[in-house]
């Protein structure tokens, strides 16, 4: 089997379901975790209605007017959740062309004085006036509610492709109601005619455990880089997710599951904007990767030497999680991604991470 990649594996969920089918999608899959860490997931268990109504919200949610995203702005926020304009996020201190709406499934926040900062990043989401866009807020909270039941699926296939017992992972995630929160985005990339450069999202590292991405519009532009450094395309497929794997992931597996780098390249001039909708499936917070050692079987640590080591790539590391919670590492991340919303509602760590103030892009809010 190659061990470089020219094209991102399709795996089809409905296989799952049946006992015989489901050893085969478990192979697939331990094969695109180890030499991939990108799979496109056909068949997904989200209703297609509820994907469908979600689609055509889209459009209209950033076609509100920019007073009513200017309400929900993510600079309200200390949990990082709402509306970031056009060219307000960074990575790699580079400005991303992209528009943003961060939603998270519901969580009351538990901070209290004394407990660790990190505690602020979960909480409510803002949500835009629901008598401009009816129906919204809940297509998007049951839209998030699904894929997180599907990313608890998943973490479960993902320990028996690694011969782990299915429950192996259920250590990084608290299931009692309301004690996990994970994110959503709506996203819009702009066509070049409006943005100062290509870079939609510049190359980067997803942070946490899995990714679902849905591609919403048919625009290519998503990207993910092979062993050897090279940049492969991974276009919408509809009827499907894109699966990959953050640091997080790669770090508890000993590198078994792999992060890949990848990026988005801003639609090409006179195109219509492409727009995309990723889920991010975080971890307790409290949690420390390196107190959980996991015992692989030797045939499996195997693949995992045939498939080589990854090029440096000049992605964003997420090196912390050796030593931090993972809720501090989160919190490092946000930082460095809006600035202007760390310099309100996190003085300190914005002081330390920014010691010259506000990069170029313009003051907060
Ligand atoms: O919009 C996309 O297709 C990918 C976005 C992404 O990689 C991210 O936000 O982490
Ligand atoms: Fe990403």
């Amino acid at each position: 089997m190659a061990t470089n990649f020219t094209s991102v594996p399709i795996l089809d969920y409905s296989q799952v379901s049946s006992p015989e089918s489901r050893s085969a999608f478990v192979k697939e899959l331990r094969y695109a975790l180890i030499n991939v860490g990108f799979l496109y997931l056909s068949n997904p268990p989200v209703a297609g209605e509820d994907i469908q109504a979600l689609i055509d919200y889209v459009p209209r949610l950033f076609a509100l007017p920019q007073e009513e995203k200017d309400k929900i702005r993510m600079a309200n926020s200390q949990h990082f959740l709402g509306y970031s304009a056009l060219g307000r996020e960074l990575t790699k201190g580079k400005t991303d062309q992209r528009e943003q709406f961060d939603f998270a499934t519901e969580h009351e926040n538990r901070w209290k004085p004394g407990d660790p900062e990190y505690l602020k990043l979960w909480g409510p989401s803002q949500w835009p006036d629901e008598t401009l866009l009816p129906g919204f807020k809940a297509t998007m909270l049951r839209y998030l509610n699904q894929v997180e039941q599907l990313s608890y699926d998943f973490i479960t296939l993902l320990s028996e492709a690694f011969g782990l017992s299915s429950d192996a992972l259920d250590v990084f995630f608290d299931k009692s109601p309301g004690a996990m929160q994970h994110r959503g985005k709506v996203v819009k990339y702009p066509a070049l005619d409006s943005v100062n450069s290509n870079q939609g999202v510049g190359p980067h590292y997803d942070a946490g455990f899995l990714t679902f991405l849905l591609q919403v519009s048919p625009h290519p532009g998503l990207q993910v880089q092979n062993l050897s450094g090279e940049w492969i395309d991974a276009p919408p497929i509809p009827g499907t997710f894109v699966v990959n794997i953050g640091k997080a992931l790669e770090t508890v597996t000993q590198g078994l599951a792999r992060a890949t780098s990848h990026r988005v390249l801003s639609p090409p001039r006179g195109s219509t904007p492409r727009y995309s909708i990723p889920f991010f499936q975080n971890i307790r917070q409290d949690i420390k990767l390196s107190d959980v050692r996991l015992e692989f079987p030797a045939d499996v640590l195997k693949l995992k030497e045939a498939r080589g080591t990854t090029g440096e790539t000049d992605s964003v590391n997420f090196s912390e999680y050796d030593r931090l919670p993972s809720g501090e590492v989160n919190l490092i991340g946000r930082i460095k991604s809006h600035p202007d919303v760390a310099q309100r509602h996190y003085p300190e760590l914005f002081k330390h991470f920014f010691p010259q103030g506000l990069p170029e892009y313009g003051s907060a809010y």
